[in-house]
């Protein structure tokens, strides 16, 4: 992270934004110096020009003319190259921080876990990492630039109109108050109408993300209509969202116009008036009414400024919402937990034993798997127990099998070993230790998990397949083959035209269900991990290349634990222990012979499964233990 999310973190947008800025900071400055050249040659230029009147032509000192536009010349050189080159260092002051904001944003995301994005909607995280931060560099790049302008010129300006005619200086003077309260106004109510139009617009970006992500399923219920139904009252919304901020606009640009508009009418006529009654200039009427341009675009910008000002505020609120959000899975941390148990520990501070433990534990688990009396439930609803009571003990290089029906926490259980939830009461523990006294590094980068629903990137096969691969070894197309090979994968890639260079679409478009679940089996194994969680992995792979594969996986070195979810109990069979999952309850266990001599539930669903199959034509396992198949 370039900034840490806590530095700040009550402070005002502003100064929060300020560390970001803090690297590129003498780019600023330096900006801000062209800046101030370019509005002292900005200010300059009347002067010459009623030189050029009261010199020139109210006194036929003919030979001053090309002096003074010369001069004139250099002065709008000089101011341009200033104001360009401000534009281009404070664009790349407004990028640099941008840049630094967003690679935080990003690695934030990697650290929040499950529960985070369980409960927010990919839409919003696109806006903070899009639209919120271009409204940003918006602010740094432009608005900056844009604000110390209309200050500069506004004070600037009056301050040589009062050096012209102190009078005249004084009448528009009077009208700054004016200026000040209705811009106050107009920032106050524009604030809510910004986040407003920022709420609707990641509601509407959610919308979008889920009809691409769901449009094979729009389109196989015709919802088409009711889609796009839908979709336009979300961008009615977004329409009447920002129709509120042009009408806040409306109420009060009009008056910050009627006040330019006052200034022109306050000079045409007290000016013609002193200049006819001999107290100023004709030249310095002209000097004034340029000097009033320069008032005018400042008092007109106000308004937009003030608006991109509170764009500005939504947005960061966002940001700094998903940069202090704080993930429930950490690395271990001294005040997690009670950790009286881990016995091997000296009962020294909690804090020093969890830093002894972290630069003692080993690089490698072995994977013995432990539950120790554990509940879960999930934060939103911590009423409803999802695990109830979950204690059992396998060894490294075991066979865990798990069955139950459809919700009864088999996969709720397994994300607690690769630590994606922690339990509400009890402990997972691995190889003896606590799974949250694992660094979560070594414990993720150890604990495959073939997740239920499929997710392949858009990348060729052989990408994708050697994704968890760390870094420093890329694998050889052999073992890439290798792998393909004991998921099973390897007869279908071949066949594809170009192989394991063949480019998979998002979601692994192109290939059928069975293909992608072997694809991800493939990925979780190339990593060579000591635990391999297969969640219901082979459900759309027909049966036979499923019992292949279930064949190479036994013959991996036979180190690895491996834990299957299942819903056939051809997948499970020959696992050393199986549970059976009931409302979040173990309400059998033991080997597969020991279940069906049990004549209980795993027995009922092992003969229904039996009897709708046929048996031995189906595949399923027969009576006495061995595949039908
Ligand atoms: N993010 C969540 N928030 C609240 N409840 C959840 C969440 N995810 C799952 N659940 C609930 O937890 C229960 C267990 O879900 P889980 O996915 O572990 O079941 P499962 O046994 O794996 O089911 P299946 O066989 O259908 O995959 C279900 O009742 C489900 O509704």
């Amino acid at each position: 992270m370039y900034v840490d999310p806590k530095h700040n973190e009550h402070a005002g947008n502003l100064r929060w934004l300020m560390a970001y800025c803090k690297p590129d900071l003498p780019r600023a400055v330096g900006g801000l110096t062209l800046y101030a050249v370019s509005a002292a040659m900005a200010l300059v230029t009347p002067l010459i020009s009623a030189r050029i009147v009261d010199q020139v032509i109210e006194q036929h000192q003919l030979q001053l003319l090309a002096k003074l536009c010369i001069l004139m010349i250099v002065v709008t050189v000089v101011r341009d190259a200033a104001y360009y080159g401000n534009a281009m260092w404070m664009e790349r002051f407004g990028q640099n921080t941008v840049f630094r904001l967003v690679s935080d944003e990003y690695e934030k995301l990697h650290t929040l876990d499950f529960n985070y994005f369980n409960h927010t909607r990919t839409g919003d995280i696109m806006s903070r990492m899009t639209s919120d931060t271009d409204a940003i560099r918006h602010l740094l790049s432009w608005v900056s630039y844009q604000a110390i302008n209309c200050v500069v010129m506004f004070v600037g300006a009056l301050v040589m109109m009062t050096s012209i005619d102190w009078r005249l200086a004084l009448a528009l003077a009077c009208v700054t108050p004016f200026l000040f309260v209705l811009t106050r106004k107009l920032s106050q109510h524009a604030k809510p109408l910004f986040l407003a139009i920022r709420n609707s617009l990641a509601s509407m970006n959610s919308m979008v993300e889920e009809n691409i992500e769901g449009n094979r399923v729009v389109k196989a219920f015709v919802r088409e209509d009711y889609e796009t139904e839908k979709f336009d009252e979300r961008n009615d919304d977004y329409m009447e969202r920002n129709m509120d901020m042009a009408r806040n606009t409306r109420r009060y640009m009009p008056w910050l116009d009627g006040l330019g508009f006052s200034l022109q009418l306050i000079t045409i006529a007290l000016g013609g008036f002193l200049v006819l009654k001999g107290n100023m200039t004709l030249g310095g009427l002209v000097a004034f009414n340029s000097y009033l341009w320069m008032i005018d675009s400042p008092i007109r910008q106000s308004g937009w400024l003030v608006n991109d000002w509170q764009r500005f505020n939504a947005s960061c609120v966002k940001i700094r919402r998903l940069l202090t959000a704080t993930p429930r899975i950490r690395e271990p941390q001294p005040a997690d937990h009670d950790d009286a148990s881990v016995a091997s520990v000296a009962p020294v501070a909690s804090a020093e034993r969890t830093t002894t433990r972290m630069a003692a534990m080993p690089d490698h688990i072995d994977g013995a798997i432990r539950f120790e009396h554990v509940d879960f439930a999930f934060p939103d609803d911590p009423e409803t127990p999802i695990l109830t009571d979950i204690d059992f003990a396998i060894p490294a290089g075991a066979r865990l099998g798990i069955l139950g029906e459809t919700g009864a926490g088999k996969s709720t259980l397994v994300n607690m070993i690769a630590r994606f939830y922690d339990p509400t009461r009890g402990r997972v523990l691995i190889d003896g230790v606590d799974a949250r006294d694992w660094p979560l590094r070594t414990l993720r980068s150890q604990v495959s998990v073939v997740a239920q629903d499929t997710f392949l990137f858009s990348d060729t096969i052989g990408g994708n397949i050697s994704f968890g691969v760390d870094g420093a070894h890329t694998p050889s197309p052999e073992y890439i083959r290798h792998i393909a090979f004991i998921a099973g994968a390897d007869d279908f890639i071949e066949r594809m035209p170009e192989g394991y260079d063949t480019v998979v679409g998002e979601r692994g478009v192109g290939l059928s269900g069975g293909q992608k679940q072997r694809l991800s089996l493939a990925r979780a194994i190339a990593d060579d991990p000591s635990i391999l969680i297969m969640d219901d992995t082979t459900s759309a792979v027909d049966m036979e290349t499923e019992a292949k594969i279930r064949q190479h996986l036994n013959e991996l070195d036979g180190d690895k634990t491996i834990v299957t979810i299942a819903h056939r109990i051809s997948s499970i069979k020959d696992s050393d222990l199986i549970l059976v999952l009931e409302h979040g309850h173990i309400v059998e266990r033991g080997t597969h012979e020991e279940l069906v001599a049990k004549h209980g539930r795993y027995w009922a669903i092992y003969h229904k499964q039996l009897g709708a199959q046929s048996g031995q034509a189906q595949g399923y396992a027969t009576d006495d233990g061995t595949d039908a198949r």
